[in-house]
């Protein structure tokens, strides 16, 4: 299907020497962007506040989801999957998306992370209506400001942690002087500090979903999407993955939204919206 295609096209990033170089129309797109953020910066001047002191004091959310529905055409009537979707996401918090296989949560996440587009309804995201920008100017907001996670770990299977981690870095545009040092930090972040050299195949589950979220975060997003991040794991593990996402909340500022089955994951969550059929009840 599409959405999980685009979801592995995502994960499966060759490295940037295999990737064509970003043509005129790119650099007009990101120009465009450029300017949306100038005249966020400039308000927040206006304010006298950096511009994170500026989303904290007017407290507006990172993420805000209006009225959206997704429908799928079909032979027949098409399909509606999403029915008038409202939720909020704050800085720096965990919410969860919760219901039954089928529900709609993934088709949720992937409108969020500019991978679909809602076919009607509102999608902003760190001041920029995500529902209303093109393909290169998603692609550009998510190569920037977000980081994705997995079921399966979504690892390069013959790079090491370390050099997974660093292509992320390479992909977003990192100076490369910055690499060395926020690679190190990342991994230390998720615990894998003495595990730096290995390759997916030597390390455990747990282990490679570290590296996938050291990965995620390597090139600051503000918002981390993860779709089921614990469903191959077992409940110990479960467990280690939701003290690393505690963590990066506290220590890189990122906000979190994720879906999940699992129960017993639900009471780290900040907020907990529960999905039946396309609808939040
Ligand atoms: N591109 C598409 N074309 C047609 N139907 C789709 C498409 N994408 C999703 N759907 C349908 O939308 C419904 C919700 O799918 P979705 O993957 O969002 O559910 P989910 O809650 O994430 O399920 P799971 O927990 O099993 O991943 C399913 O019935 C699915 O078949």
């Amino acid at each position: 299907m599409i959405w999980k295609k685009k979801q592995k096209e995502l994960s499966a990033q060759p490295p940037p020497e295999l990737l064509p170089e970003s043509g005129a129309e790119a650099d007009v797109q990101e120009a465009e962007i450029s300017a949306n953020d100038a005249a966020k910066l400039e308000s927040a001047a206006a304010a006298e506040l950096a511009p994170e002191a500026f989303e904290e004091a007017t407290g507006e959310p990172l993420l805000s989801v209006s009225s959206v529905h997704r429908s799928f055409p079909a032979s027949g009537a098409p399909i509606h999957v999403l029915k008038g979707i409202t939720m909020t996401v704050p800085q720096r918090q965990i919410v969860m998306l919760r219901g039954r296989s089928g529900s709609g949560k993934t088709t949720l996440l992937n409108l969020i992370g500019g991978l679909d587009t809602p076919s009607k309804g509102e999608i902003w995201f760190d001041g920029m209506p995500i529902h209303k920008l093109n393909d290169d100017q998603r692609t550009i907001i998510r190569r920037e400001r977000m980081g994705f996670i997995f079921q399966a770990f979504a690892l390069m299977p013959l790079l090491s942690a370390w050099e997974n981690v660093e292509l992320s870095l390479r992909m977003a545009g990192t100076p490369r002087g910055e690499w060395k040092g926020r690679v190190e930090h990342c991994l230390e972040l998720v615990g894998l500090e003495r595990r730096m050299k290995h390759r997916p195949f030597e390390m455990s589950g747990g282990e490679q979903q570290r590296v996938a979220i050291a990965k995620a975060i390597a090139h600051r997003p503000k918002l981390l999407l993860a779709d089921e991040p614990t469903a191959e794991l077992d409940s110990q593990m479960s467990a280690q993955i939701m003290n690393v996402f505690r963590t990066i909340i506290k220590t890189e500022g990122v906000t979190i939204c994720m879906t999940t089955h699992d129960p017993t994951i639900l009471e780290v969550a900040d907020h907990v919206y529960e999905m039946v059929d396309g609808t939040f009840i």
